[in-house]
């Protein structure tokens, strides 16, 4: 057997070892019998140090000018560019997504850093008059310092850089902490940074815990700003860590997102719809659709065109082409997602499909578990309340648009929400009352474009917005500069 790679920290401009001197194996979610490598299980005096690069860093970085600091930016998309197979093939092997989604996110990642390193040319300010006709008035934006990123395993590409990217291009240094689920592809992103140039401390990445570091971050006096996206309940704790010393952070959350089955609908792309925004990654997408609402007058159609297709979808390891959904990312996800399917059954909603680990020989190593649909799902069970983050689809009929969008904004989450149907009013209702942050009509609720702001409503985030030209608002902090000769 080859021994496997261990992964380090990038701290100052340096790869270095943990000093507590732990590892931490990264597992392959479709057999767990295959270590990917190891990464470092970092304790607080890293974190001080990658802080202290950063702060370091901090003073020279924003002095450059936004098309010097693009420039870094654009390298480390050429590299990462370059390195799209490989990345995409380490994201595979440790979350378990098909190699085509993983490159898909990897190329999402490569325009993200192009995206952002344009922004470095774009304004960053407006002129406003002053009563004072002698004066001139204009906004500024500044950096807000050091930045730290907390990110998910689920899209291990794409959510580090649309947090990165802006964060660095606004002129912030970055103390980043990934998932230690997918920390090996963290790291090769960081080297791309690390090859493309950048000066010491103005990149830095530290794995390990979630509570030690990540929680470090969210404590540490020395962080202006922290940015996160995963659960409701660690979200809350950063808020409220933040919110008491005084540190602007950003939370991007869950989702208990609806697709809403007009009765003049194209039944086919629904289903394409429901499927694909509800399981495609397994469902585990903030955005993935989880309760799907059918006209009644339709309703055992569309169930029957949706089960024939869900019966139809291959699960398998990433790297078989033929894959259609891998595993779930790890046991604990797994565990999570068969204790909802069991309260759904608990609770009266009648199981139509899958509900359990597959029993194939070639998957028993794996993560996985069933594309599951629901029937007779009402809005008081646990399956149409709580984020699953998993291939489960619970199915709910209505009567009129009116009961529809009550049904769908009946939920504590309003992260993203989509309509299949032809008929204007009823579209532009769902435009006007549905409470989502992102909206779609004849399209999945998942897929985000990196060049609009992405967020969501209520307990979704904590109302900011990330990617596009939006992301400024949380980077920066406006100066007001009055200037009289
Ligand atoms: N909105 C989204 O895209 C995501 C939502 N989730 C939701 O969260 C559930 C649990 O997944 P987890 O991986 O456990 O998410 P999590 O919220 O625990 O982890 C997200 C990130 O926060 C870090 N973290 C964990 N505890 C922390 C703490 N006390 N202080 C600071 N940082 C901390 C983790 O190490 C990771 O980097 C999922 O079932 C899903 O419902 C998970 C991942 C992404
Ligand atoms: O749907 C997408 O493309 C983005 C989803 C996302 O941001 C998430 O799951 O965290």
């Amino acid at each position: 057997m080859t021994k496997k790679q261990t992964y380090l920290n990038y701290i100052d401009g340096q790869w270095s070892p943990s000093l507590s001197g732990k590892l931490t194996p990264s597992i392959n979610p479709a057999n767990r019998e295959e270590i990917v490598g190891y990464v470092q299980d970092s304790a607080g005096p890293d974190l001080e140090l990658a802080v202290s690069a950063a702060n370091r860093a901090k003073g020279a970085w924003r002095k450059l000018s936004g098309a010097a600091r693009g420039d870094y930016l654009f390298k480390a998309a050429n590299l990462l560019e370059a390195r799209l197979e490989d990345i995409a093939e380490t994201m595979m092997l440790e979350m378990g997504k098909t190699f085509a989604e993983c490159k898909g996110e990897t190329a999402r990642g490569v325009a993200i850093l192009r995206y952002y390193a344009g922004e470095g040319m774009r304004k960053t300010g407006d002129v406003i008059p002053s009563t004072d006709h002698e004066a001139m008035m204009f906004t500024m934006r500044v950096p807000l310092g050091v930045v730290g990123v907390i990110t998910p395993w689920n899209f291990p590409v794409a959510i580090p850089m649309w947090k990165m990217a802006p964060a660095l291009i606004y002129g912030n240094t970055v103390v980043i902490k990934p998932a230690i689920e997918t920390s090996i592809t963290a790291a090769k992103l960081l080297a791309c940074f690390d090859e493309a140039g950048f000066p010491p401390g103005v990149v830095n990445m530290v794995t390990g815990d979630g509570e030690v570091i990540g929680g470090g971050i969210a404590r540490h006096a020395d962080i202006q700003g922290i940015t996160f996206t995963g659960s409701n309940k660690v979200g809350k704790q950063i808020g409220q860590t933040a919110l008491a010393r005084g540190a602007k952070y950003q939370l991007e959350m869950g989702g208990k997102n609806p697709l809403i089955v007009a009765e003049d609908a194209n039944l086919d792309l629904a289903v394409d719809a429901a499927i694909t925004g509800g399981l495609k990654s397994t469902g585990q997408k903030c955005t993935a659709t989880s309760r799907v609402l059918v006209h009644a007058s339709i309703y055992e159609t569309f169930r029957a065109k949706l089960l024939d297709r869900v019966q139809q979808l291959k699960l398998g390891n990433g790297n078989d082409a033929s894959t259609w959904m891998g595993p779930c990312a790890n046991e604990k996800q797994r565990n999570t997602v068969l204790s909802y399917i069991n309260k759904g059954i608990e609770e009266g909603a009648s199981l139509l499909f899958g509900g359990g680990i597959p029993d194939n020989e070639d998957l028993k190593n794996g993560y996985y578990v069933q594309p599951t649909v629901f029937d007779n799902v009402t809005s008081s069970m646990t399956i149409a309340k709580e984020e699953i983050f998993g291939p489960v689809l619970a199915l709910m009929p209505f009567d009129n648009l009116e009961e529809a969008l009550s049904l769908a904004n009946d939920v504590e989450y309003g992260l993203s929400a989509s309509i299949f149907t032809q008929n204007i009013s009823y579209i532009l209702t769902f435009i006007a009352d549905m409470d989502a942050g992102l909206v779609r009509i004849n399209a999945e609720t998942a897929g985000v474009e990196l060049q609009a702001p992405f967020g969501g409503m209520k307990q979704s985030s904590s109302h900011s917005r990330e990617q596009g030209q939006a992301a400024i608002e949380f980077f920066t902090s406006i100066k007001t500069v009055f200037l009289k000769g």
